[in-house]
């Protein structure tokens, strides 16, 4: 017997005039799951994330989030999701504990305001108004009021775009927790490293179409993540994709010029799918 999903995109497709900006994308992402949407600017991932959260409307096909479509969504249903949005605009003269309290009591079980505060590193700036927070730290209120009234279903839209390398460490954890507490989570980011630290599965889309789906270390295929060796001798530069790196490595003579052995990231996965579709985009330049 499967369960019901937590997250569900059948088909989803969406045009703005004759652009097809979301072409007919499915995905499910199972309760208690992490999953990352991939792809480079302009691919369709916020116009995906945000016709899950019902803020935009499907020209075809179906979302279902909670077993609901986020379309019909009503108060008791926003309760159980969170959402933190690409870029917010957050009541500037108010101080993070201000805007915390005011968000906690609109939820049933809310989490604990101060500890919130704690969880996104700003412990110290919790009497400054958000306005005066730096970018990074403005960003951390955002999250910090996607899951306060603690959510069943996540989405963040590229959360750590703006934290410095710590923060963004920080961040992990406080998600790592987030999910281990039973939250689905559906992220956006264009860091690479992020969706590998935090996803279970990933899907990579471009160009509004859903290139590839599987789990963060085997999307692409099975070779995706062959180990490669590169050498440099008299004859020229040489690449052999191996399962038994140390094998070739031994059959080299003498102390080859720039040897190594890789094992292909998930960006270097990502970036071989995408191809072209990274800086092509022939719609915006025919614009
Ligand atoms: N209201 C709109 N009207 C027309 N086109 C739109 C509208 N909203 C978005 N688009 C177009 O839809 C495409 C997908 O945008 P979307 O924001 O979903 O991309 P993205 O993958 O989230 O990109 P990024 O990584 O830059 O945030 C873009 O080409 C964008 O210009």
């Amino acid at each position: 017997m499967t369960t019901a999903p937590a997250v569900l995109a059948d088909g989803l497709t969406k045009r703005y005039g004759a652009r097809t900006v979301v072409d007919d994308v499915s995905f499910r992402i199972e309760p208690g799951e992490t999953f990352a949407l991939l792809g480079p600017n302009g691919a369709g991932k916020s116009t995906t994330v945000e016709m899950l959260e019902g803020f935009r409307t499907p020209t075809s096909g179906a979302a279902s989030v909670l077993g609901v479509d986020p379309r019909h969504a009503d108060r008791a249903w926003r309760s159980r999701i969170g959402v933190v949005l690409q870029s917010t605009g957050q009541a500037d003269a108010l101080t993070v504990r201000e805007i915390l309290t005011h968000f906690a009591r609109v939820f049933p079980s809310a989490r604990d305001v101060d500890e919130t505060i704690a969880a996104v590193g700003l412990a110290e700036h919790a009497k400054r108004r958000v306005g005066k927070l730096s970018g990074g730290q403005q960003r951390r209120v955002d999250v910090a009021l996607g899951i306060i009234g603690r959510p069943e279903v996540l989405f963040l839209d590229e959360p750590t775009t703006g934290f410095d390398p710590q923060a963004r460490r920080a961040f992990w954890q406080l998600i790592r927790d987030v999910a281990a507490d039973g939250t689905t989570i559906l992220l956006t980011t264009h860091y690479l490293d992020e969706a590998e630290q935090l996803a279970d599965r990933a899907g990579i889309i471009a160009g509004g179409r859903l290139l590839a789906i599987d789990r963060t270390d085997r999307i692409g295929g099975a070779d995706a993540r062959t180990p490669i060796v590169r050498w440099s001798d008299a004859s020229g530069h040489h690449e052999v994709r191996t399962h038994e790196p140390a094998a070739v490595v031994r059959q080299l003579r003498g102390e080859p010029a720039d040897l190594e052995i890789v094992r292909p990231s998930l960006e270097d996965v990502y970036l071989s799918l995408i191809g072209d579709d990274a800086d092509d985009q022939p719609e915006e330049a025919a614009a």
